[in-house]
């Protein structure tokens, strides 16, 4: 099983959340009002702004009372853009203040990056980059939509559509200021799997936005078992019927009673993420191993897979291997065709 990342050592890592969303729509506001929570005690908050003077921090800091050592700002780029060097610079910052005693202890970290931002670089770095994915874990994607300018946004910016396609959960702002209905259905159908929560003036309820394990429940699963098991059906072979030869975003459900050949499954996979560059958004999985007592977590975004990490034991419940790929624009029928086939190898 040394293949696998064991569940201890991702267990060590610091659960990190992006917190995007379009300019404006929100992110700090809700950012304040959370970090009141206290739910969220312990909070570390790197903030990307674009411009010189960082804005936000001073927003943040003034408003939520999280004092200015748990908070550092990325001024001098946008995250997605130029991620080189200044998330990396920014986490050793904090932990370095961390670490000779300047700063509290922080139990978890939330990066806010700037509205224009595409989530899908920066959390690619935080899953490859060797320094940050040693100290870190990504434990979600948000992204707040503004109920009143959203579908506009959505339209014109491809900035917004990535934000939402990409996230875990939506959460929709300033619905006082109008009627989400028609939002909420472009919003399934750029990404027809993430729950959507109403906000209004940044309450929020950090267990109903964030998953357990980012919040230190005890025990609490990896998120990707928490968000398979929330899907409205599980993830049945009909649910992406419909969707099958639709452009834009999609999810394709594949489902297993028996579990695949790792090896087998690895290479396919590999494959999928390889031929599907761009256009497979997100990835996640439990994908049981024969002979082994529990299965192997799998998620990746875009072709950057995390490390598979393997879970002693089955989550109660469904034990079927299940893998829900979140594309756009991939066609399904060879996807399904390869997944099936991995339970016919030799
Ligand atoms: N009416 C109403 N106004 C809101 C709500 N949430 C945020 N706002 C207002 O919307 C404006 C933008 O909110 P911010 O929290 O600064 O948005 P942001 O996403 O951090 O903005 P950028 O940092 O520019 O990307 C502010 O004036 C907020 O007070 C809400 O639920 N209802």
């Amino acid at each position: 099983m040394s293949r696998f990342v064991a569940d201890a050592v991702e267990r060590a890592q610091l659960p990190v959340a992006i917190l995007g969303g379009f300019l404006g729509s929100g992110k700090t506001t809700l950012l304040n009002a959370l970090l009141r929570h206290p739910a969220m005690a312990g909070t570390a908050v790197a903030i990307n702004e674009f411009g010189e003077v960082p804005i936000d921090q001073h927003l943040v800091e003034a408003d939520s009372g999280a004092g200015p050592d748990r908070t550092v700002t990325m001024a001098n780029g946008c995250l997605c853009c130029d991620l080189s060097g200044d998330l990396e610079g920014a986490v050793m910052r904090i932990f370095a203040r961390r670490e000779s005693g300047a700063l509290p202890r922080f139990d978890r970290m939330l990066v806010e990056p700037s509205g224009l931002a595409d989530p899908a670089p920066i959390a690619q770095a935080l899953l490859r980059n060797p320094v940050l994915s040693r100290v870190l874990r990504l434990d979600a994607i948000l992204a707040t939509v503004d109920a009143a300018f959203g579908a506009g946004q959505l339209a014109r910016h491809p900035e917004a559509r990535a934000q939402v396609a990409l996230a875990d959960r939506l959460l929709l702002t300033k619905t006082d200021l109008a009627d989400p209905a028609p939002l909420r259905a472009a919003l399934s159908r750029l990404n027809p799997l993430a729950p959507v929560a109403d906000i209004r003036h940044g309450a929020a309820e950090p267990a109903a936005l964030f998953p357990a394990r980012f919040l230190g429940t005890p025990g609490a699963p990896p998120p990707v078992v928490e968000w398979l098991d929330a899907q409205p059906h599980g993830p049945a072979p009909a649910h992406d019927h419909a969707h099958a030869h639709s452009k834009g975003a999609c999810a394709l459900s594949l489902v297993s009673d028996a579990p695949p050949d790792w090896a087998v499954f690895d290479a396919w996979f590999r494959r999928v993420r390889i031929e599907g560059g761009e256009r497979l958004l997100r990835a996640k999985g439990l994908i049981g191993v024969p002979g082994q007592p529990g299965p192997v977590v799998v998620q990746g975004v875009q072709h950057v897979l995390h490390p598979p990490v393997a879970l002693p034991a089955w989550p109660a419940g469904d034990r079927r291997s299940r893998l829900v790929l979140i594309t756009d624009g991939l066609p399904h029928a060879p996807l399904r065709a390869g997944w099936d086939a991995l339970f016919h190898a030799a």
